[in-house]
Order: C-alpha cells, then sequence, then structure tokens
C-alpha cells in the first residue's frame, strides 16, 4: 500500500497556486521532498494532516482520506513543524510526555516513550530544563522527539535542519536516516537544500510552483548520470589518445581538459575498460573517479528545460 497517494491535488489561495494538479505516490522508507521557497511543501504536508483542506483533487495517507479522516491519520502520523513553535517555559521532558498523551498515550506510557525518544534525539540532561535557554539545535530535536512520542507510522519533517549550523545539520540528517532505517519508520522530509537529501532519502520528490517536476529513486538519480574523470599520463598527447581509444570501444567519453578524459559508466565493465586500454597504450593512470552529478544539477537542468512532471 502506499503511504502518501495524491491524484490531481489543488490548493488555490485567492492570490497564488500552491498545488496545482499534484499526482504522486509516496512508498516506505525516507523521502525527499525538494523545492524552492514557496513551492508548495508546506501546504502539502498540511493538506497531508488534514489541517488544510484541498481545493479540488484527493490524498490519502496510510489509506485514509485526508478530507474525512483527519484525526485518524494525526494518531498515526508524527509531524514536526518548520517554525519554531515551542513554549519557552516547559521543560522538553514536560512538553514531550504532554503531547505523547494528547497522542493517546497514558501517562505512563508517554513518560516511558518520552525517556527513549529525547534519548534518540540526543537530549540528555538538559531535557530538565526550560526550552526557552535552548540552542536551535536543541530546539529541532525537541520538535523531532514530539514527532516521534507516539511511535508514528510516518513522520513529515518539515526542513528539520532549518536555522542549524553545519555540524547540527549532520547530526540532524544523520537522525534522520536512522528513523527511517533503523526503526521502520516511513519519512517524508522537506528540504529547499537539494544537497543533503541525497545523502538521506531513497527516493526524491520535485515540486516547482506547486507542480511535480520528478519522482524518482534517488539511485536513479545518480546512476542515470555516472560517469568517470579519468587522468592519464606519459606523453603529451596522452589524454587524446585514450579518449579515441575509449570511443573506439564503444564508449562515451569526451575531453575534459588537458590530460582528462569524461567517459559514461556504461555497466560494471567500464572501469576495467579504462585501465586495460591505458594499459595497453602505455599510458599511466594518474586518477580514476566517479564524477556524479548532484540531484541538484539534475533539478537545475529539469527547471532550465522545462522536463515534464513524470
Ligand atoms: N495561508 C496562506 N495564505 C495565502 N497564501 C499562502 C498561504 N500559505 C501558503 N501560501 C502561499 O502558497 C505558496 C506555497 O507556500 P508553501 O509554504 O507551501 O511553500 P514551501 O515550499 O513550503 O516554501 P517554504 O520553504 O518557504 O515554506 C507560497 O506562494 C505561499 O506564499
Amino acid at each position: 500500500m502506499a503511504v502518501i497517494e495524491t491524484a490531481g491535488l489543488t490548493k488555490t489561495y485567492p492570490r497564488v497556486t500552491a498545488l496545482d494538479h499534484l499526482d504522486v505516490t509516496i512508498g516506505d522508507g525516507v523521502t525527499g521532498l525538494v523545492g524552492a521557497n514557496g513551492a508548495g511543501k508546506s501546504t502539502l504536508i498540511k493538506i497531508l494532516l488534514g489541517l488544510v483542506p484541498a481545493t479540488s483533487g484527493s490524498a490519502t495517507v496510510l489509506g485514509h482520506d485526508v478530507a474525512t479522516a483527519g484525526g485518524r491519520i494525526r494518531a498515526l502520523v508524527g509531524y514536526m513543524p518548520e517554525h519554531d513553535c515551542l513554549p519557552a517555559d516547559v521543560s522538553a521532558s514536560d512538553l514531550v510526555v504532554h503531547l505523547g498523551q494528547m497522542s493517546g498515550l497514558p501517562y505512563a506510557a508517554a513518560r516511558e516513550r518520552t525517556s527513549d525518544v529525547l534519548r534518540h534525539v540526543g537530549l540528555a540532561e538538559e531535557r530538565y530544563r526550560p526550552i526557552g535557554g535552548y540552542s536551535t539545535g536543541m530546539k529541532q530535536r525537541v520538535k523531532l522527539a514530539q514527532a516521534l512520542v507516539h511511535d508514528p507510522r510516518l513522520v513529515l519533517l518539515d526542513e528539520p535542519t532549518n536555522g542549524l549550523d553545519p555540524a547540527a545539520r549532520d547530526d540532524m540528517l544523520d537522525l534522520v536516516r536512522r528513523i527511517g532505517r533503523e526503526f521502520g519508520i516511513a519519512v517524508l522530509v522537506t528540504s529547499h537544500l537539494l544537497g543533503e537529501l541525497e545523502r538521506v532519502s531513497d527516493h526524491v520528490v520535485i515540486l516547482d510552483s506547486g507542480r511535480l517536476l520528478r519522482s524518482s529513486a534517488t539511485t536513479e538519480f545518480l546512476h542515470s548520470t555516472g560517469s568517470l574523470l579519468v587522468e592519464v599520463q606519459g606523453r603529451p598527447d596522452a589524454g587524446k589518445l585514450l579518449g579515441q581509444a575509449l570511443v573506439d570501444a564503444g564508449l562515451a567519453a569526451r575531453p575534459a581538459g588537458g590530460a582528462l578524459i569524461e567517459v559514461d559508466v556504461r555497466d560494471e565493465t567500464t572501469r576495467d575498460v579504462v585501465r586495460d586500454l591505458t594499459v595497453d597504450l602505455g599510458l599511466g593512470l594518474v586518477r580514476m573517479q566517479e564524477r556524479h552529478h548532484r540531484i541538484e544539477d539534475v533539478f537545475r537542468e529539469g527547471v532550465a528545460g522545462g522536463v515534464q512532471p513524470v
């Protein structure tokens, strides 16, 4: 069963169409929802939670219709909102226990789960201090903990790395990956920082002005654009010589400046062909490295080239 499914989902505000006939299916694992500011990510999340009604079209979350089963969905789903919304004068521990009870857990179970999830997100003794004194990174962890306290089947994380410095961002992304891989909870995580999602996501959905630009496995993004950068030495025209030999061998190879050649990876034999031809030509292999385009490049190419939704 799809975790999330939308059909013709549209949301119009008086001045703007935030979602425009969105058809997308999201499964288990970690899915990155990418888009520039204003692309419609937060609007999609709020509709999926049953907090904001769609203008037209439909959506289901874990098989439940968002239009009629918002309450049921919110019991099964954890939500980490984008903006700072934590009360300053309450401790993380008290807040998460309270929200656990609001999600239906008895007091004792809420306390036990709170202790577990705060440990998982890396909040130790400070959990008993008022949240007002926390750093941004600690506040983000509290927001993540409250999304997990009721043991949801799916979590919706809206810009969890917002406002974090690089080290805190890495820690948060590690947590997101662990939620998906180790705890088996489906994750939909949004970001406008495209590069970070390829590290943690199994699947990437790209939104552009409320429309679906692309939805595919992360490996497909990388695989479809994978190439090798090869550097050879031994004679002045070494690069040219190897480039021609690679083309003669049926590979797509092109000069990449000086003694550098870029070769498209055709299959698992490509590296062996490069190595053998270099040896046959009596050249020295200086380096052979992966040259993946990043999701960011694919996104840019897509927008510039007007790629049709898939
Ligand atoms: N309540 C609202 N009333 C009017 N317009 C809104 C409302 N909420 C969102 N919008 C508009 O809808 C569009 C999509 O906004 P949304 O917040 O979903 O984008 P986003 O991709 O989450 O961007 P961000 O990362 O900046 O939050 C934007 O143009 C925004 O200004």
